[in-house]
């Protein structure tokens, strides 16, 4: 009987104990550690909204959502100065052509498994669509592992692009074992990176290249003739590199770039605690007169006729539209490749002018894209 009186002694009190350092830590993440967060940053004139418990991780981020799809929900007049419209909060404070994007990436990157990779891409945009809603909603912890219909759905996408991607791989090895060497020479053992971003680059190098078409056509027929272009002939077009460039100044795919402090860290004589987010909007660095000079918000490739490193005012490094730093973009060579490729070979190919219904709304979803597509009507040379 006495045995049995401690049993349930020890039994109560490791569960109470259980219980509290449960609720300490609940009361800890949710609650003390952002506050900490919040005071550090202010001790050192870091100003913002408060934090509130009711809106956690969604107080700044919902509004930031609100002002967004108003400021979204009715097109900008035609010109560059898209900072203000793609991030109005910071300023304040799929047509044919993505397919060919998707595309190309699919067959360089799986080569033979080329229509399982189309489907990853299909399931990356539904649950790009879904993550979004996801974290436009009010959060609360484990809220996401209730089985609601969309959470079932985002759980079984996951599954469903981890099992193909296994599959594939599991297949590659198997070949590789029989053959002894990679069949396909394709990029499956690369991360895949959304293919949206390259979607964009393609439609707006269209809508902005327009205007130097001519000259950019001279280039292409001079360099390669009617021929496909093969990589020494992409590497020595000049007036398209230019072109390219300057389309990733004015709408870099990546408008914030975002780092976290997993340590305290000095930045510019400021002393960042651990556990912060930094935001860097590269799309108002690109923009910025400062470095760009006044004619920063028009489109000119010729700023970049002597280079990237000498296109801005003293040389300073405002252009990053693929990272900064040992985690910059891996797969840059192959975007701009790519881009190129496709250029070159609708140069060679059309004229084109963008289409009267043609409304100019740049907006974020993720990547920096056309919200209503940019149609452009292509004229047989
Ligand atoms: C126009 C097209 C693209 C743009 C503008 C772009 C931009 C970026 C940016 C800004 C980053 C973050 C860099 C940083 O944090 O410093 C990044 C990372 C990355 N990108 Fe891209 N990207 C593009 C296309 C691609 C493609 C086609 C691939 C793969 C084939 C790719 C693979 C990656 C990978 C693997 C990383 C993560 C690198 C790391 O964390 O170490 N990207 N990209």
């Amino acid at each position: 009987m006495e045995n049995c009186t401690t049993l349930i002694t020890t039994l109560l009190i490791s569960s109470a104990s259980l219980v509290l350092y449960g609720l300490m830590r609940v009361v800890y993440v949710v609650w003390w550690r952002p506050k900490s967060l919040e005071k550090q940053l202010r001790q050192q004139g870091i100003q913002g909204t408060s934090f509130n418990l009711l809106q956690f991780h969604g107080g700044d981020m919902r509004k930031m959502v609100k002002v967004s799809k108003e400021t979204w929900s009715k097109p900008m007049s035609l010109n560059h100065h898209i900072a203000p419209y793609v991030l109005p909060s910071f300023h304040q404070m799929v047509q044919k052509i993505p397919n060919l994007a998707g595309d190309v990436i699919a067959r360089t990157a799986f080569g033979s498994c080329f229509e399982e990779g189309k489907m990853i891409f299909e399931l990356q945009k539904e649950q790009l669509v879904l993550v979004l809603e996801a974290f436009q909603s009010i959060y609360f912890p484990g809220l996401r592992f209730i089985p609601t219909k969309k959470n079932r759905r985002r759980y079984n996408i996951d599954k469903v692009i981890r099992e193909t991607l296994q599959d594939m791989i599991r297949k590659k090895e198997q070949a590789m074992q029989v053959n002894g060497e990679f069949g396909n020479n394709d990029l499956l053992d690369l991360l895949l990176q959304d293919h949206s971003q390259l979607a964009h680059l393609d439609n707006d190098c269209l809508v902005h290249a327009y205007k130097l078409a001519r000259k950019a056509r001279e280039e292409v027929l001079r360099t390669c003739g009617n021929k496909v272009p093969n990589v020494e002939n992409l590497n020595s077009l000049k007036i398209v590199s230019m072109i390219l460039n300057e389309v990733l100044r004015l709408y870099p795919p990546v408008t914030v770039q975002q780092r976290h402090t997993i340590k305290k860290t000095t930045i510019g004589g400021m002393s960042i605690p651990s556990g912060v987010d930094i935001w860097l909007p590269t799309l108002f660095f690109h923009h910025d007169p400062e470095y760009w000079g006044d004619d920063a918000g028009e489109f000119k490739p010729e700023r970049f006729a002597q280079g990237v490193s000498k296109a801005t005012k003293d040389q300073q490094n405002a252009f990053y539209p693929f990272g900064w730093g040992p985690r910059f973009c891996l797969g840059q060579n192959f975007a701009m490749i790519e881009a190129k490729m496709a250029l070159a070979m609708i140069l060679q190919t059309f004229s084109f002018e963008l289409s009267p219904s043609y409304t100019h709304s740049p907006f974020t979803l993720i990547t920096l894209q056309p919200q209503h597509g940019a149609p452009i009507i292509l004229h047989q040379l």
